[in-house]
């Protein structure tokens, strides 16, 4: 059995669990909904508040988790970092009241800057040779300055839209962050089989993402051009219609091109273009 820990609510949940149903683990209901089985899939679910994610899986309450790089920095767990998941995407900042004029990281010298994360804050103006003084606050850090707590804050940012909400201006990025999945890093045999099992099928979702399926009639005279447009995993797939002079073209095509890819379809006189989602692909 695999332990893994997770964040019980918040920006990590929704994306978490999903990430999960997709990889084949449906949880059994239970009284003890802070752990919860898998059906069929020898994994176990334990939800955590995520700054207790790192130090779980470091101390080997967990034996896995899913956690935001900036948490697991920050906590210096010992830790393994097995791979990085692509979601949760933020960067953590230095910002300030948006009218003071900044000339560069000077500007916080003997200042006093509110933060949730110390320790990432304290190396980087180290770094930096700034000497500030510390806040620490658990959330609610961009309201900081507002208040008289502090100069300037210490963030996470993703669309900025808290910052200005708040009058404050993102001045430094200081790192940026996605979601984790992290390891114990004395994991028996039999707990790093199934573990295989899950980055396998992570993978296989990873993979399929940005990816759609298109199967379209064409004229067998423009299979050539038609081909080279489509390249497929390997080479697509082509089949005779019963219609004499037409074929039946399968492939698998990148997202971000599908229209372009569309569009010149079309100019070569392809039809009945159907364009479907893909759940997981294993290459
Ligand atoms: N606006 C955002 N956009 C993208 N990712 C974010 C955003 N805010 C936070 N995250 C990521 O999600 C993680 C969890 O954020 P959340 O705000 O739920 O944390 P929290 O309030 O500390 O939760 P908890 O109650 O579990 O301690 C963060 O550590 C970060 O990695
Ligand atoms: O740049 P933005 O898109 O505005 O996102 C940044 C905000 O998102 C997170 O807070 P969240 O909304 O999760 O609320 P919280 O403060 O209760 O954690 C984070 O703590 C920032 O405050
Ligand atoms: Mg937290």
């Amino acid at each position: 059995m695999l332990r893994i820990a997770v964040q019980s609510k918040g920006r990590l949940f929704e994306e978490t669990m999903m990430l999960l149903e997709e990889a084949g683990i449906k949880l059994n209901k239970g009284k003890r909904t802070l752990l919860l089985s898998a059906k069929g899939f020898p994994v176990e679910v334990l939800f955590l508040r995520d700054d207790d994610i790192p130090q779980s899986v470091a101390n080997g309450v967990a034996d896995i988790g899913i956690v935001g790089e900036n948490e697991y920095i920050e906590k210096g767990a010992e830790a393994l970092l097995i791979k990085r998941l692509g979601f949760s995407k933020c960067r953590l900042s230095l910002a300030i009241p948006k009218d003071e004029e900044y000339k560069g990281i000077e500007w916080f010298n003997g200042k006093t800057i509110a933060t949730s994360y110390p320790e990432i804050l304290k190396d980087y103006l180290r770094q930096k040779q700034v000497k500030a003084e510390l806040h620490v606050i658990s959330g609610s850090v961009e309201i900081a300055p507002g208040i008289g707590l502090a100069d300037a804050i210490f963030d996470i940012v993703s669309s900025g839209s808290t910052l200005v909400s708040n009058q404050l201006k993102e001045v430094d990025v200081v790192m940026q962050s996605e979601a984790l999945l992290i390891a114990n890093s004395e994991l028996t045999d039999s707990k790093k089989e199934i573990l295989d099992e899950l980055i396998f099928r992570f993978e296989a979702i990873q993979t399929a993402e940005g990816k759609k399926y298109v199967l379209l009639n064409a004229p067998q005279n423009k299979l050539k051009e038609i081909i080279e447009i489509l390249p497929g995993m390997k080479s697509p797939t082509v089949t005779p219609l019963a219609e004499e002079g037409w074929v039946s073209i399968q492939s698998v095509i990148a997202e971000k091109h599908f229209w372009e890819i569309i569009g010149k379809l079309k100019a070569l006189g392809a039809e009945g273009i159907l364009v479907i989602p893909i759940e997981k692909m294993i290459l």
